[in-house]
């Protein structure tokens, strides 16, 4: 099943609450909550405060990116204000496998992101640990990107390793996402496709989500 996470990054801030319920309405399966540092990332979005709004305004999955450094640091406030799965990058942890192990400790699904030049042979060791991997299709740190094609050989690539090992992975891509530039991504066999401004900056919101999602589905290979 394909699995649309509309990311608030591109959604009205002055009305957070409603551009929340609007997507959950319009047939969102999470949302994507970006939360950037200024120092991982060029840019700052916003903390758990934000979360703490939200979480009572909506009964979806909270599925909070972290693009921050020491992420150890904000892992307990971001469980405790209701996220679902936390992913954390690669590039920003220095003990990886320790980090996975503290998401999971307060019951929240641990992730990992890729950014667009690192290789999978950086998670190959922490598979059996995790529950989601997610690939930037963009250089993070801003929406409204261009997608970055060269990534979907090694969201093939992972996905094999995935059903060798027979593991239950979501695979997530994050970035650049409309109705023709997931159909890639999902025939190489990610499941679950953030998209901010290809929703929210659309008249008809309800409409774009369906499209993303018709077209994974029809390019999804079981
Ligand atoms: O994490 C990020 C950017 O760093 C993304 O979640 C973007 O916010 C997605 O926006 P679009 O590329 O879909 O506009």
């Amino acid at each position: 099943m394909i699995k649309i996470a509309p990311s608030i990054l591109a959604a009205n801030f002055a009305q957070l609450g409603q551009e929340v319920k609007e997507v959950e309405a319009a047939g969102a399966e999470l949302i994507h909550i970006d939360v950037m540092d200024g120092h991982f990332v060029p840019n700052i979005s916003f903390g758990s405060i934000v979360l703490d709004a939200i979480r009572p305004l909506t009964s979806l999955p909270l599925d909070v990116h972290l693009m921050i450094e020491n992420p150890d640091q904000y892992i307990e406030q971001f469980a405790k204000a209701g996220a679902d799965y936390i992913t954390v990058h690669v590039e920003a942890c220095r003990h990886l496998h320790r980090t996975i192990q503290l998401i999971r400790s307060y019951g929240v699904k641990p992730g990992v992101v890729l950014n667009p030049h690192t290789p999978i042979e950086t998670i190959h060791h922490v598979l059996e640990d995790i529950d989601m991997v997610l690939f930037m299709t963009v250089n993070p740190g801003f929406g409204g990107q261009k997608f970055i094609s060269s990534v979907v050989p090694k969201v093939a690539a992972l996905s094999k390793i995935i059903k060798e090992r027979g593991l239950t992975i979501d695979i997530e891509i994050d970035g650049g996402i409309t109705a023709e530039t997931i159909v890639p991504c999902a025939e190489a066999g990610a499941n679950i496709f953030v998209a901010g401004s290809a929703i929210y900056n659309q008249e008809d919101r309800a409409a774009a989500l369906q499209a993303i999602k018709a077209a994974g589905e029809a390019a999804y290979v079981r």
